[in-house]
């Protein structure tokens, strides 16, 4: 048995390493255990990393963002591969395993390379082909993230039967795909996918896509797919999914209807990773999806174990974990000082035209009685979306009607993800809606929306409220 840590942190994704590295920064000795070969979870090796380079790969590939200006035949390379987009994803997932490693080792983390489980609330197992460890912590940090949900009724093969984890594994870009699950995942890939010329179809079993986005956007979002031949059926839910003779797909609905297709992608969630923890030896549950319940420090029900990231369910994106893993580990040392908005959080969905946003949606608000008006400015009506030949993006601004506070700020269109941060700005430093007004932009920009949208917003509202 080695000396003890003041933490050990199990799982190497975003939210481990920031509570390593801050740890590692107030001084304490930190330890962080990866089952994994290399470091960076599932968020550099087949999460937010790969799929985002395909889909620059894709969008480069095929040449989408200049059909509106060159013309629907223009495209970088005619017979795109799957080994096209491979090849620019592997050189990124490399780079950022490099720059990931290096930045452990600069702040003197040690690095258990194993499986970590509980042995009690004081001592983790780590067992590696070698054997297995026993190292004791004063502190330990859950970010053992999570893994696509699998069903008995969906055989996962690898081949045509694929989830998000092996996307890249597919051989040969399908003529047709299926994919299930409406949620970021399947939206994301649908779009990249019918951007290559896949016939896609989308299986949702709720009324709408990405319950959680304002509807507008969800409705813009939605008439852009069914534009580029998206087939979208919702409100029905697989129930199996069967391999055919011929190596074609077929979907089994609840209402008995079929859908066939070369291949299908099953993105219906994902399960927490805690199989392998032996959570009974420190008395942690976890709930029917693998989630472990933590309070607003991210303290488990016992106070020295924290869990941060994926694992502890909703918003379970990377950005988020690295905060969560931030927060928990000043928690950890008794820092009160670092603080945390989650109200602030942005989401950056990269979807074909990619969406953004923060803040209240208009159906939230309604909910809450809040009395708030929308300004709304397209992009065909700003210089640089003529230029970057994005004429469909729009950016929504939504205000206080009486002290003009920005409640939420909702974009789709190319740059959408980049452009929200200006809004967040203001939000975080409680700026109105006339600081758009009264601020001069670069010209020709993607910002100037915000001007507009907000000349917009105070055309609707009577100068008396
Ligand atoms: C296809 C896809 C696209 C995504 N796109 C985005 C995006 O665009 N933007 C965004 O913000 N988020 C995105 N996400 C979400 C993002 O990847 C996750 O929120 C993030 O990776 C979660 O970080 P984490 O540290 O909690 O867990 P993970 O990144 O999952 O890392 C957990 C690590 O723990 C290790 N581990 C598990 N159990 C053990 C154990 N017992 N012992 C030792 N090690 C263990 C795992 O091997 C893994 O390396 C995407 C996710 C997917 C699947
Ligand atoms: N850009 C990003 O930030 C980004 C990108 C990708 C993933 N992620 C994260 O990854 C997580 C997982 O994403 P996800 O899309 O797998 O999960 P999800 O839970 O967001 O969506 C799954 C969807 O599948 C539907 N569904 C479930 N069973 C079904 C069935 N049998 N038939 C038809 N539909 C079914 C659900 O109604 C739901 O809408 C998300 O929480 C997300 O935050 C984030």
């Amino acid at each position: 048995m080695s000396s003890v840590y003041d933490l050990i942190v199990i799982g190497s994704g975003p939210a481990g390493q920031r509570a390593a590295i801050y740890a590692s920064k107030l001084g304490k000795k930190v330890a962080l255990v990866e089952m994994r070969e290399v470091v960076g979870g599932a968020c550099i090796s087949t999460g937010t990393i790969p799929s985002k380079t395909m889909r620059e790969a894709v969008l480069h590939l095929s040449g989408y963002n200049y059909k509106s200006i060159y013309g629907m035949n223009y495209r970088v390379k005619e017979r795109i591969t799957m080994a096209d987009l491979a090849f620019r994803v592997q050189h990124v997932i490399k780079t950022e395993i490099d720059v990931t490693e290096a930045q452990l080792s600069r702040n003197n983390i040690e690095m258990l390379v194993g499986v970590a489980s509980f042995e009690d609330e004081t001592h983790v197992k780590v067992t590696n082909s070698r054997g297995s460890t026993v190292y004791e912590a004063k502190n330990i940090l859950i970010g053992t993230g999570t893994k696509p949900a699998s069903s008995p009724k969906v055989p996962i093969n690898g081949r045509s039967i694929i989830n998000s984890d092996l996307v890249l594994e597919l051989v040969n870009l399908p003529k047709t795909m299926i994919i299930v699950g409406g949620g970021v995942i399947g939206v994301e890939y649908t779009c990249m996918f019918s951007a290559l010329g896949v016939r896609v179809t989308l299986i949702e079993r709720r009324p709408r896509l990405l319950e959680f986005a304002d509807q507008e956007i969800i409705e813009a979002l939605s008439y852009h797919l069914r534009d580029s031949r998206v087939t979208m059926r919702l409100n029905e839910e697989v129930e199996s999914v069967e391999e055919m003779p011929d190596g074609t797909v077929v979907a089994n609905l609840e209402s008995k209807k079929k859908v066939q297709g070369d291949a299908l992608l099953y993105a219906v969630g994902r399960q927490g990773n805690v199989d392998e923890l032996n959570l009974a030896a420190v008395g942690i549950e976890s709930d029917s999806r693998g989630r472990i319940p933590v309070d607003k420090d991210f303290r488990t029900k016992v106070p020295h174990i924290f869990a941060v990231g994926d694992v502890i369910g909703f918003p379970s994106l990377a950005s988020v974990s690295m905060e969560q893993g931030r927060v928990a580990s000043a928690r950890a040392f008794g820092d009160e000082q670092v603080l945390s908005n989650p109200g602030l959080y942005p989401y950056g969905i990269y979807t074909i035209p990619e969406i953004s946003f923060i803040g209240k949606t208009e159906e939230q608000l309604t909910e809450e009685d809040v009395p708030y008006e929308v300004g709304v400015a397209y992009y065909r009506e700003i210089a640089r979306g003529q230029i970057r030949g994005d004429t469909t993006g729009r950016l929504k601004i939504i205000f206080h009607r009486m002290n003009h506070l920005i409640l939420g700020v909702h974009i789709i269109g190319e740059g959408a993800s980049e452009l929200l941060h200006i809004g967040q700005a203001v939000m975080a430093l409680g700026g109105k809606l006339d600081y758009f007004v009264d601020t001069v932009f670069n010209y020709p920009t993607l910002a100037e929306c915000y001007k507009v949208a907000a000349f917009n917003g105070l055309n609707r509202v009577s100068k008396f409220e």
